[in-house]
């Protein structure tokens, strides 16, 4: 439907000087950049998924993770975790061109400026000492160049109370942040509850600091409304480039290195899936996964690059023991507090339930083909949120700080890693390294560790605030799958793991709890749900609460290939370099050391811009 399916390759070059694995958000802003600016080099992208229209998450006629758009993703139900009751996480990733970004919910947000230090904290002297900083003074000129900003119209921002500063952007591409020019007439009934329990708003969110009361800017055209990704913004809008091909519905199997990992680059083998044909293609100067954190690991592993006894076990030759290849699995999760109002005004108009008046509907449908667009589809899933760090939920912070220390200290941390991990000095002192830098993260006032986004304030029957864990602490791992290596991989969340994750998850509900007794709620009478005040004095019970309610992945995988030295169980050097192995690189968000207090398109896109230059960097003028 974008009249762009007609465009992906057909017949291939004999060669190509950089391959990408995955036409994803991170893969996709990488051959852009590199085909533009290395005109005389060849880049080529191989995706599993196919060209697709890719709705909003709320745009007519179909609803997000409806079956209609199915073919556009992987759905995964993960193992159970034993420490929350045996749940298993369900999580989405794009199947597409375009990738998570053409899926997601189109919330565009960047972590706080000490997310990313923390990602060269954990490396350690010698990622501090990089040339190439992955901190947020390394990455923020990164992130304002991956966006084109468009400020609100003036209408929008007195009628919403929107605010921004541009300093916080100034690209000029394809992807487009910027605000709906609708809300629910509810939307600030919770806004003022969060400023009664002293949340202060904060002009811009996305210019490094974000403790506070955030609007959100959302992934959008500004004037269709219609979603902005990567498949349109660095493929369709940016043709035609005689260098830059795209290979659809080909699934990349391997890396080969036919003389050994620093014989230069690998061969990549790739399976034809209308056919089942399996072929190789050869990269010049590299080849880039970028397959998105629950797949490049998967990519490695059956390349023989991974943890040594996994790969005996799968009887896979042994090309490269990289222990930390799908460890280090980390999401966003957590429970809800649900209440309802008992005296709601029926006077404030229109709410969510108006969509139920057909009259109603047929407008807001009508509105969201106008030019320019309008009305409640283009809200998307909502674009404010509270975002609150750890000493200013609770003045017992430094109990759990110091439960964090101790649990280093005394050696007891690495018994909360994977049983096959726990021996491994390398993948046990890089956990340290982390637990450590997320003590300090915690224990900063202005680093936030809560997020709890909104749309509206009243959903019947009962309301909804949740309480996203930002910086979980426990570690998952993802693996072949033994029976079926070339289908989805197995997922181990391991969510409470690390059981300090409960005092972090029950922090942030009695945090949100209190919003119940300001004002601004009372006004409307609202009244708890659960978890009740039955947890009031008691962790146990709320605890249990947490096991019981917990959702866990709010679709934030990330990190299972992480940017540290490999004697603390990295996988990629701050070059994203394969750590022994030539001509290979890593650049999507499996990446990150550490999970971000963000959704992650932005860091994505970022990464991808960041991951451009530095390859540019090494091959301009050869
Ligand atoms: C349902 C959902 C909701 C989300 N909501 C938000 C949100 O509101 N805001 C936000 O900022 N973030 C959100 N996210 C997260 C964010 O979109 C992703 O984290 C980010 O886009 C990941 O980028 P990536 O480049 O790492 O991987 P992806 O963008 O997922 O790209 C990976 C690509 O690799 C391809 N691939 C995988 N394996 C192979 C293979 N073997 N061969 C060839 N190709 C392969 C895939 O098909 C895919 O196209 C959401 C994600 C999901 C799934």
């Amino acid at each position: 439907q974008y009249g762009y399916t007609e465009r992906q390759t057909l017949q291939l070059r004999s060669s190509y000087d950089f391959v990408i694995v995955g036409a994803g958000t991170s893969g996709l802003t990488i051959a852009d950049r590199l085909s533009q600016a290395l005109p005389s080099k060849t880049v080529l992208v191989v995706e599993y998924g196919k060209i697709e229209y890719c709705p909003g998450p709320f745009d007519p006629p179909t609803n997000w993770l409806e079956p209609a758009d199915s073919a556009s993703r992987w759905v995964f139900n993960s193992l159970p975790s034993p420490e929350m009751k045996n749940k298993t996480a369900f999580v989405t990733v794009g199947q597409v061109v375009g990738g998570s970004s053409c899926i997601n919910g189109m919330f565009f947000d960047r972590g706080s400026r000490f997310d990313y230090d923390a990602w060269t904290d954990a490396g350690g002297p010698e990622f501090a000492r990089s040339d190439v900083k992955w901190n947020w003074k390394g990455l923020f000129p990164y992130f304002k160049k991956s966006v084109k900003f468009t400020k609100p119209s003036h209408s929008a921002a007195q009628k919403y109370g929107y605010t921004w500063d541009e300093s916080a952007y100034g690209g000029s591409t394809d992807i487009s942040s910027s605000y709906p020019p609708f809300q629910w007439a509810d939307q600030p009934v919770l806004r003022d509850g969060w400023k009664e329990m002293g949340i202060k708003p904060v002009k811009e969110c996305a210019g490094g600091d974000k403790e506070g009361i955030c609007w959100v800017p959302t992934s959008q055209n500004p004037v269709t409304g219609r979603r902005s990704h990567a498949g349109i913004g660095h493929y369709a809008n940016v043709l035609p480039r005689a260098n830059y091909d795209l290979l659809v519905n080909h699934q990349a199997i391997r890396v080969v290195y036919p003389k050994g990992p620093q014989s230069g680059p690998p061969v990549l083998e790739v399976l034809a899936r209308a056919d089942g044909t399996i072929f190789n293609i050869t990269a010049q100067a590299e080849v880039i996964i970028s397959a998105g954190a629950l797949h490049t690991p998967t990519i490695l592993q059956r390349s023989g690059i991974g943890p040594a006894s996994f790969l005996l076990t799968a009887n896979i030759p042994l090309v490269l023991n990289l222990p930390g290849v799908g460890s280090n699995l980390q999401d966003h999760s957590g429970p809800p507090v649900n209440f309802n109002y008992t005296d709601f005004p029926s006077s404030l108009f229109p709410v969510p339930s108006s969509m139920l008046n057909a009259t109603f509907k047929a407008d807001a449908i009508a509105g969201f083909n106008e030019t320019p667009a309008r009305g409640p589809y283009t809200l998307s899933l909502g674009n404010s949120a509270i975002y609150v760090s750890l000493p200013h939920m609770s003045p017992k912070y430094a109990t759990i700080i110091s439960k964090i220390r101790k649990a280093v200290s005394s050696g007891i941390a690495a018994s909360y890693l994977p049983s096959e991990y726990q021996s491994i000095p390398a993948m046990v002192s890089g956990y340290n390294a982390q637990l450590l830098t997320l003590a300090d993260l915690l224990s900063n006032p202005e680093a936030p560790n809560l997020e709890s986004p909104w749309a509206t304030s009243n959903i019947s029957p009962a309301t909804t605030v949740w309480s996203f864990l930002l910086h979980p602490l426990s570690r998952g791992t993802v693996r072949l799958n033994l029976t079926s290596p070339l289908a989805q991989p197995l997922l181990d969340y391991r969510m409470g793991s690390n059981p300090i994750d409960f005092d972090l998850h029950t922090t942030g509900v009695r945090f949100l709890r209190t919003l119940l007794d300001t004002p601004a709620m009372k006004k409307y009478g609202a009244t708890e749900v659960s978890p009740g005040a039955a947890v009031a004095g008691n962790e146990t019970a709320l605890v249990e609460y947490v096991k019981d309610q917990i959702i866990l992945s709010f679709q934030h995988p990330c990190c299972t290939a992480p940017m540290l030295p490999k004697d603390r169980g990295g996988v990629v050097g701050t070059d994203l370099k394969v750590h022994g192995a030539k001509g290979l690189r890593v650049a999507d968000m499996s990446v990150s050391p550490l999970l971000v207090g963000s959704h992650l398109s932005a860091t994505a896109y970022a990464v991808g811009e960041k991951a451009a230059d530095i390859i540019i960097g090494q091959w301009k003028g050869h």
